[in-house]
């Protein structure tokens, strides 16, 4: 379980976390989402006790993280994966954690295998590993300690295809097995196909935060005909809300209610599903372009 209270962190006149709040529970992957610069990567490190907040708590398994006894072996942090020291090669890096946890060296071979890196990239230095091999090897960190909770800052970064749906098994893996998981994302999707819980984040602040379920059903209705203004007229009469856009008409009704009503009016219908994504796509990328163009038009300084 990681908890945050009224988290807040300033720097000068910039607020980059704004009295955010949310419960990450056991089982389940909460996902932290928002565009890039959004306050996620602030928020995590004061999680993991590395940035001191302005005000506002956190807890982990109950207690402050810099107040856990062996920290590596009940919580698991990837924060950075390329803040290793460049010149140790994957190997010696996972023996030093193995050793400053107490755990026997025949975890660090565990690990590699876990996350698939050969024993000749483990050789290797640091330095000369790709960002996806970077990313490995930080997972391989997190989760030598056998940790109880994962705090993962953009863990797909990098990544290839194959890499990403590995990477997305083992933590679905981890949560069944009751495990904590909060991870950071700034991709919609990438966070919609693994989270149970998601929070979302933008300029600082909490925007929105629920069940994945609860975030992206949207009630919705898209239904497709051949006659669109005989369907939206049908919908209408009915009481029904119909927007056309897009050789479509999107409405407030459930489907069965929508494809019943078009029946009744006699007007044939050629697609009939339950409207996409949505509330959350549609706010995400509002706070994406909102974000972007502060990026490039805000004076500096200033905040949104
Ligand atoms: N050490 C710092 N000093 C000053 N400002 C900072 C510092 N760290 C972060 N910020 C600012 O705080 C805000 C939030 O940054 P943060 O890195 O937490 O965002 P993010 O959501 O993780 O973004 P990204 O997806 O790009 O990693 C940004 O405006 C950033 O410029």
């Amino acid at each position: 379980m990681i908890i945050l209270e009224s988290l807040t962190k300033r720097y000068g006149a910039v607020t980059a976390v704004d009295d955010v709040s949310f419960t990450a529970a056991p089982g389940r992957v909460t996902g932290f989402l928002g565009p890039n610069g959004a306050g996620k990567s602030t928020s995590l490190r004061m999680v993991a006790g590395l940035t001191p907040p302005t005000s506002g708590t956190t807890r982990v398994l109950g207690r402050r993280f810099t107040d856990l006894p062996n920290p590596g072996r009940e919580v698991g942090v990837l924060l950075d994966a390329s803040a290793q020291h460049a010149g140790r090669t994957g190997r010696e890096i996972l023996r030093i954690a193995a050793a400053t946890m107490g755990l026997p060296r025949t975890r660090v071979d565990a690990m590699l295998d876990l996350v698939s890196l050969t024993p000749k990239e483990a050789d290797r230095r640091l330095r000369d590993y790709s960002l996806g091999m970077r990313q490995r090897l930080g997972i391989a960190s997190a989760l030598i300690g056998d940790p109880e909770v994962l705090i993962l800052d953009e863990p797909a970064n990098g990544l290839d295809p194959a890499g990403i749906r590995w990477m997305r098994d083992l933590l679905r893996g981890f949560a069944d097995q009751g495990g904590t998981v909060l991870l950071s994302s700034h991709l919609l999707h990438e966070i919609e196909v693994v989270a149970d819980d998601i929070v979302v984040i933008g300029n600082g602040r909490i925007v929105a935060s629920g069940t994945k379920d609860e975030l992206l059903a949207n009630g919705r209705t898209f239904v497709r005909s051949d006659d669109l203004a005989a369907l939206a007229t049908a919908l209408e009469r009915a009481g029904l809300e119909a927007v056309v856009s897009d050789g479509a008409v999107v409405t407030d009704a459930d489907p069965a209610t929508a494809g019943r009503t078009a029946h009744a009016a006699g007007v044939a219908v050629t697609e009939l599903r339950a409207a996409d994504g949505g509330g959350l796509e549609e706010m995400f990328l509002q706070l994406t372009a909102v974000s972007q163009r502060d990026q490039h038009l805000a004076p500096e300084g200033t905040a949104a």
